[in-house]
């Protein structure tokens, strides 16, 4: 049992950025940051599709508790392309498990960078169950499936070829969670912020016991975004 993440509220926030914030009234899109030159460019021939989800969770996502009021003049670039600039790190054609989707960050924003690929949302909340699927409805994306669980009861989606995840729970926390659902040989790939490296020291028990080879932290975006994505990347070399 992982106590912890019965309730996201006590899960390690310490690089979430969701944002909890007081309620703001009024239109959303009039607070909406104006789209980054780069979003094009990252989003390529997917750009309709990016704008379109931004916009949509610029509308709802306040109200359905996804991101929080303060977060609108900083979607695109703290929440949409800072989970976009994975994309290139998805293996062609592979079968990809997003823990903890929330907002669709960065599942379904990946699922419309790589229509290729195919993306299975893990996300234990209803309500965050409902807007994923919704959403991948409106946008047409048949590249999505949405599994409402917890990650560590979500073996019947195992063996992954890679499994991404942002704003869950520290590595060490995580690891154990995510490590069983990436078949050997595959790929873990975790959005992290500034500390990422005292979480991968804090978690070198979990990388030894889950067999993680090929560690490394890679910062993407750089040129593209104004605060380049860290990212925990690591091969899951056999189950434990
Ligand atoms: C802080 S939110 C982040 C959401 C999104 N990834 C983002 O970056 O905006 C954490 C999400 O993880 C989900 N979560 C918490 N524990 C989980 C678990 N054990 N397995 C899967 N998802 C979990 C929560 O329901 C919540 O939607």
């Amino acid at each position: 049992m992982h106590a912890a993440f019965g309730d996201d509220r006590r899960s390690d926030r310490a690089d979430d950025p969701s944002g909890a914030a007081p309620t703001t009234t009024g239109d959303p899109l009039k607070s909406l940051e104006v789209e980054p030159e780069s979003a094009a460019t990252i989003f390529g021939d997917r750009i309709e599709l990016g704008r379109r989800f931004t916009r949509d969770l610029a509308l709802h996502g306040e109200l359905l508790g996804l991101i929080g009021p303060l977060e609108l003049p900083r979607l695109w670039t703290r929440h949409v392309l800072n989970s976009a600039v994975l994309a290139p790190l998805i293996l062609p054609g592979a079968r990809v498990g997003d823990i903890g989707s929330g907002a669709g960050l960065p599942g379904l924003v990946l699922a419309i960078a790589r229509p290729d690929a195919h993306f299975v949302l893990i996300e234990p909340m209803e309500r965050r169950c409902e807007w994923l699927h919704a959403e991948a409805d409106r946008l047409g994306l048949d590249n999505v499936t949405v599994l409402r669980a917890r990650a560590e009861d979500a073996f019947s989606v195992a063996p992954l070829d890679q499994v991404t995840a942002r704003a869950v729970s520290a590595l060490r926390t995580l690891i154990p969670l995510a490590a069983p659902l990436v078949r050997r040989g595959g790929e873990l790939i975790v959005l992290k912020g500034a500390r990422v490296q005292d979480e991968v020291e804090a978690a070198r028990k979990q990388i030894a016991k889950y067999r993680l080879s090929a560690i490394e932290v890679v910062e993407l975006g750089r040129g593209l975004v104004p605060e380049a994505t860290r990212v925990f990347r690591a091969t899951v070399d056999a189950a434990s």
